[in-house]
C-alpha cells in the first residue's frame, strides 16, 4: 500500500477513516475537541535516538484521532507495532517528541501529575513487590492512590472479588501465577475508580474463565461512565470490550472504527477452510488441486493462508451461497479431501488480510 502523504517513511497507507479522522483533528481547535472527547491524540510523535545508529527511530509516527467520554479504544498490532509506545505517551512514561495529547483537555506534556491522578494504569509488566501478598499489595495502592483509611477495607475486598483473587489474597504475590498476577495489577488499575484507566495486555496469560470475568468488569466500569484504553493482541478481546480499534503498523495507525465497522469494510464474504486428507505416512494429498479448483470455480475467491493441511480461502459475498456449497461438494467428491467449513469473516481474519496486505 503506497502513501503518497508520506514519502520515504515507510510507504503505508492509513484508511480513509484514518485520513478523514487526523484531518478533523487537526482542523479542530483543542479546546473545542476537548470539549467533546476524554482523550484526543494531535499529531503524537514518538522518535527514540538509538546507540550506535546515526539515523533516530520514529516509533509513532503523528497519530491523530479524538476518544469520546465512556468509550474503549483498542490498540491493535504485531509485535512493535507502536502501541505501548503511544500508550506510554499517554501515562506520561515516555516524553513526546512532538504533537501532543490530552486527556480531559489537560496536556500529557505540561500537565501529566494531574491526568495521572485521574487515570488507572495495568503496564505491560506487572509492577509487584513480591514479599507482600496481594491483600498488602491493595492496601499499598490503595493508599498510594488516598483511598480514606475508613474505606480502606470495603474498597480492598471488593477489588479482591472482582479480579477473581479471593483464594489467592494471602499468598504472596512473588509465589502467584502469572495469570494472577495480571489480575492484581488490573486490580491495582481500578482502585479509587479512576475516570481513565488504560490497560497493556490486560489479561495476557489469564484462563479463559478469568479472561471473561474481567472483561464483565471492564464492560462495567466503561458502561459507569469510564474511558478505557487498552492494547491486546487478542481479537475476540477487541471485540468484546472496544467501541473503537485503531490497527497500527510500523507506528502508523492505519484503519480506525468499531468492531463492526471494521469487520463491514474490510471482512465482507466468507473464510472457507479446506483441510486435506493425508496418507499413511502423514504426506498431505491433493491440497493444491482442491483449493485451485475452488478458486478457477468461484473467480472472486483467492488463497489466504496455507498451513500443513489445510488451506484457508477469502470468498467475495457476491457468490450466490448455493453455488460456494455445490463447488465445495465437487472438489470434495474429486480430491478427497477431509472437511470444508464456511464461516462469516471474522475480526481477527480482517487484521490477519491487512497485516498481509501491508507487509506484503
Ligand atoms: N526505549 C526505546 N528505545 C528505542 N526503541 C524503542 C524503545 N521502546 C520501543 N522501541 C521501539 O519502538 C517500536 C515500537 O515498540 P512498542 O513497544 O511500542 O511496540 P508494541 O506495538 O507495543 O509491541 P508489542 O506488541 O511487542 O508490545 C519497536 O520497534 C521498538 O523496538
Amino acid at each position: 500500500m503506497i502513501n503518497p502523504n508520506h514519502p520515504g517513511d515507510g510507504h503505508l497507507a492509513e484508511d480513509g477513516d484514518v485520513q478523514e479522522e487526523s484531518r478533523r483533528v487537526n482542523e479542530t481547535p483543542v479546546e473545542i475537541l476537548c470539549q467533546n472527547n476524554a482523550i484526543v491524540l494531535k499529531n503524537l510523535r514518538k522518535i527514540f535516538c538509538v546507540k550506535f545508529s546515526l539515523s533516530p527511530f520514529v516509533a509513532v509516527h503523528n497519530s491523530s484521532l479524538a476518544l469520546p467520554q465512556n468509550e474503549c479504544l483498542g490498540l491493535l498490532g504485531q509485535n512493535g507495532a507502536g502501541k505501548t509506545t503511544t500508550f506510554k505517551m499517554l501515562t506520561g512514561d515516555h516524553m513526546v517528541s512532538s504533537g501532543d495529547a490530552y486527556v480531559k483537555g489537560l496536556s500529557v506534556k505540561t500537565q501529566i501529575k494531574t491526568i495521572q491522578a485521574m487515570m488507572g494504569y495495568c503496564p505491560q509488566q506487572d509492577a509487584l513487590h513480591e514479599r507482600l501478598t496481594g491483600r498488602e499489595t491493595l492496601y499499598l495502592y490503595a493508599r498510594l492512590r488516598g483511598v480514606p483509611e475508613t474505606s480502606l477495607h470495603n474498597v480492598t475486598e471488593a477489588i479482591v472479588d472482582f479480579v477473581t483473587l479471593r483464594p489467592h489474597e494471602d499468598k504472596l504475590t512473588g509465589k502467584y501465577s502469572g495469570g494472577n498476577k495480571r489480575k492484581l495489577s488490573v486490580g491495582i488499575s481500578i482502585i479509587g475508580d479512576p475516570l481513565f484507566i488504560m490497560l497493556d495486555e490486560p489479561t495476557a496469560g489469564m484462563d479463559p474463565v478469568a479472561k471473561r470475568t474481567l472483561w464483565t468488569v471492564l464492560h462495567l466500569i466503561r458502561s459507569s461512565g469510564r474511558t478505557l484504553v487498552l492494547t491486546s493482541h487478542s481479537m475476540e478481546e477487541c471485540e468484546a470490550l472496544c467501541t473503537r480499534i485503531a490497527i497500527m503498523a510500523k507506528g502508523r495507525i492505519l484503519c480506525l472504527g468499531s468492531p463492526q465497522h471494521l469487520k463491514n469494510k474490510y471482512g465482507q464474504g466468507y473464510t472457507v477452510v479446506i483441510r486435506a486428507s493425508v496418507d499413511e505416512h502423514g504426506k498431505v494429498l491433493k491440497l493444491d488441486e482442491a483449493h485451485k479448483f475452488v478458486v478457477h470455480a468461484l473467480q472472486k475467491s483467492q488463497v489466504f493462508a496455507t498451513q500443513e493441511a489445510y488451506v484457508h480461502l477469502q470468498v467475495s459475498d457476491s457468490v450466490p451461497l448455493s453455488i460456494l456449497f455445490s463447488t465445495l461438494e465437487q472438489a470434495k467428491q474429486k480430491y478427497k479431501f477431509q472437511f470444508y467449513t464456511v464461516q462469516q469473516t471474522t475480526l481477527e481474519q480482517v487484521f490477519l488480510m491487512f497485516m498481509k496486505e501491508t507487509f506484503v
